[in-house]
């Protein structure tokens, strides 16, 4: 998609291109109508004033709050006024491209509601939502506690005289704090709360509570809401409002507590149903589950830009060749940046098979079976985590890889940083979430001899065959096999499993022990996942590819496998399944790989089909004009707004005229 000035300075690079373009981008798209509302939504957003990025990351928090207020505000109207679809409406949010409290509304608010409430509250409740003549946030971290979520201290105590819960935040630490639109938005909290009946406490359950007027947006009598403060970087995360919440003793309709999975009776009598009480995390699963394709639309954009700015850059020169270099030549931009690049198709393959897991488990659990639940929870959790850290190392990576011009905020790279990074915390800290991955290995492996270990987890089910035969690569091109490179990934995860719940059983069972064996447990979760990642990259293109990209997605593919496969070579090694000269195999094949992508890189960052306002970056202009664009953004800077600095008379002026020796001075 180009909307440059017209003249391409990497049109030499394009031309190399050995795949078809279009059907990329189809195929990263999702599909062909998916296309076709990307391009649509990506165009309305680029050429509506209101949207505009300029100047983001030089606004004050006010004004950037403020202005982020106004583009949602004309999202919606925009969305009202078209008659735009839900998948249409998603798009143009994803375009405005700035994290806002519509996200907790959409994202977290309605799906918990639909997940926890009763048919009765949703028809309550959802009506108003999804009109947003309401505007509601996901209301569960609080001070003292987010990870811990049994630990939280908010109390829901039932009073049947009333027939109404009394909502209290005891304690500092049971102020609600960091939910996303709570701060200045929301009209409602979903809050998660201690159920407390006939003084007995039944855990943590969902409430809504309604904390702003609906007349004035005041906050209501004996609630005490706002902002938690200024966050991470320029702009970034800072266009949304993290609030903090207390109440003291609010009174909401005993009707206000979701009960699809547990009733509280007019005489408050507590009633537990027969479904798991894991459903009421369901919201956390939902997102976790969208995260994985949103950390392939993030890192793509890092790498659209590195890869672009490393193809016009050109430093240093060799004897052999005339002029300088582009850096993108150099063997170690490429072992830097190539691997990136197919990580991202990785992680948009898996998140198109993550949508589809996802759809399934939904599906199971409408017709009451929660037999997969475990496996889809350790698999969204883990894939969450993996793929959240690395491309936040990604993004980083790629500011480093376009040197100096790579923090400049013009380069686009510290903002993107500023507001993905949040994503290793957010939705479950990323240790946390590989601990969980790690609990299920252990239950699965304790298991393995009467409960056949299914999907993700399968291969544990050839715990012996895989702890016993060893990798038979003997030369470089032995490892161009899915089969064998599969057989790897899972010998190295199902072995590092079996060591740490071997050394476990061995032990007492104890707390303490699980706890020293914590950096072993989570480096076997990160195995589990890294499989995962291969093996689902792996199946989904050999389910329907198109021809014209089949061989550029292999080359990825067997990049991703291979440099996984090498990064983590360590543990590889530790297990015993492969040797250092069959690593050294598969460096040299991922170099062959490199040469494969090398004049296909242009073409396959351009089928991301990022637009330049999208991607809101000097150094990944499409159209690599990056000098003059870098030039004419320094007359952006307010700085430069006049010639003569303001500050000049009052502290320069006077430093330079004094014309006096410091009395400190030696010379
Ligand atoms: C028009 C515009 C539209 C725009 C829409 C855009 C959409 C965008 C979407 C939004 C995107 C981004 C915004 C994101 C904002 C972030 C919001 C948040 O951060 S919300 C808060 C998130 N908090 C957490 O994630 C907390 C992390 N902690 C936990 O998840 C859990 O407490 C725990 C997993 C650590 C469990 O602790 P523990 O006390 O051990 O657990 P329990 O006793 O409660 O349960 C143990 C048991 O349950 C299983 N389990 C745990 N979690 C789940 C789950 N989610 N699903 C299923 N099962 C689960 C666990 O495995 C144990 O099972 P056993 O069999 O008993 O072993
Ligand atoms: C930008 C942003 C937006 C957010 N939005 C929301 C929202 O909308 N709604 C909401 O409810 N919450 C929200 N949160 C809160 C978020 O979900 C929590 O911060 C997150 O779950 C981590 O919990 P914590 O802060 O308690 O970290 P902690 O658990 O205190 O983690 C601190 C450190 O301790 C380690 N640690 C903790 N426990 C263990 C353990 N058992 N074993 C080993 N290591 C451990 C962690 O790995 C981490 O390194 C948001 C947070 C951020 C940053």
């Amino acid at each position: 998609m180009q909307d440059g000035n017209g003249l391409d300075h990497l049109a030499g690079e394009r031309a190399m291109a050995q795949f078809d373009l279009q059907a990329m981008k189809v195929y990263l798209a999702g599909g062909q109508r998916e296309y076709e509302i990307s391009t649509k939504m990506a165009q309305l957003v680029a050429n509506d004033p209101v949207f505009s990025k300029e100047d983001r990351v030089r606004l004050a928090r006010k004004d950037l709050y403020k202005n982020s207020l106004r583009k949602a505000g004309h999202a919606w109207k925009t969305i009202l006024e078209k008659g735009l679809s839900e998948v249409e409406g998603l798009k143009l949010r994803h375009f405005v491209d700035e994290p806002t409290y519509t996200d907790l509304h959409w994202g977290m608010f309605i799906p918990a509601i639909k997940g926890q409430g009763t048919e009765e509250q949703q028809h309550k409740w959802l009506p108003l939502a999804y009109k947003m003549a309401i505007i509601g946030c996901y209301a569960q971290t609080e001070l003292g506690h987010g990870s811990n979520v049994q630990g939280l201290e908010t109390t829901a105590t039932f009073d049947p005289t009333t027939d109404e819960f009394i909502m209290h935040s005891p304690t500092v630490t049971s102020t609600k704090w960091w939910p996303g639109g709570l701060g200045k938005a929301s009209t409602h909290a979903l809050v998660y709360a201690r159920l407390i009946t006939d003084k007995k406490d039944h855990g943590i359950h969902a409430f809504i509570a309604p904390i702003r007027s609906l007349e004035d947006h005041t906050p209501l009598p004996n609630v005490t809401v706002g902002d938690i403060g200024v966050k991470f970087g320029n702009g970034g995360y800072n266009t949304m409002d993290n609030g903090f919440l207390r109440f003291d003793h609010v009174r909401i309709p005993r009707e206000n507590m979701l009960m699809r999975l547990a009733t509280v009776t007019k005489d408050g009598k507590y009633v537990r149903s027969n479904k798991p009480r894991q459903l009421g995390y369901g919201a956390m699963v939902f997102v976790r589950q969208g995260i994985v394709i949103d950390a392939s639309i993030y890192l793509s954009r890092a790498v659209t830009i590195a890869v672009r700015y490393s193809a016009v850059r050109r430093q240093f020169g060799n004897k052999d060749e005339p002029g300088e270099l582009q850096v993108i030549q150099y063997r170690t931009q490429q072992s830097r940046l190539f691997p990136l690049l197919a990580t991202a198709y990785a992680y948009r393959a898996v998140g198109f098979w993550m949508k589809s897991l996802y759809a399934d488990v939904m599906k199971r659990l409408n017709d009451n079976d929660f037999s997969t639940l475990p496996e889809v929870h350790a698999c969204t959790a883990g894939l969450k985590s993996i793929t959240t850290s690395v491309t936040a190392d990604g993004i980083e990576e790629c500011r480093k890889l376009c040197g100096g011009h790579g923090f400049l905020c013009a380069s686009g790279l510290p903002e993107l940083y500023a507001a993905y990074v949040p994503a290793c915390t957010y939705e479950g800290d990323n240790t946390i979430l590989l601990l969980q991955v790690a609990r299920f290995l252990l239950k699965t492996l304790s298991q393995v001899s009467k409960v056949r270990p299914v999907g993700t987890a399968a291969y544990l089910g050839n715990i012996k065959q895989l702890s016993t035969q060893n990798c038979k690569v003997s030369q470089g091109h032995d490892w161009l096999n899915t089969s064998v490179l599969l057989e790897a990934f899972e010998a190295r995860s199902a072995r590092q499993a079996a060591a740490v719940a071997l050394r476990l059983a061995k032990g007492s069972g104890s707390e303490a022990e699980f706890q020293e064996n914590t950096p072993e447990l989570v480096e076997s979760a990160r195995a589990h996942c890294q499989l995962i990642l291969v093996s689902k990259f792996i199946e989904q293109l050999q389910t329907g590819t198109p021809e014209g990209i089949r061989k550029q997605l292999e080359v990825l593919c067997y990049t991703y496998a291979f440099s996984q496969l090498i990064d983590n070579a360590g543990d590889f090694l530790a297990t015993g399944y492969v040797t250092g000269n069959q690593i050294a195999l598969a460096k040299e094949e991922l170099k062959h790989m490199f040469d494969k992508i090398r004049p296909n890189a242009v073409a396959l960052v351009d089928a991301f089909d990022h637009t330049d306002d999208y991607l809101g970056s000097a150094l990944g202009r499409y159209d690599g004009d990056v000098y003059t664009h870098l030039y004419k953004g320094a007359f952006k800077e307010s700085l430069n707004d006049t010639v003569v600095v303001d500050g000049y008379e009052e502290y320069l002026k006077p430093v330079l005229t004094q014309n006096l020796w410091a009395p400190h001075s030696k010379l």
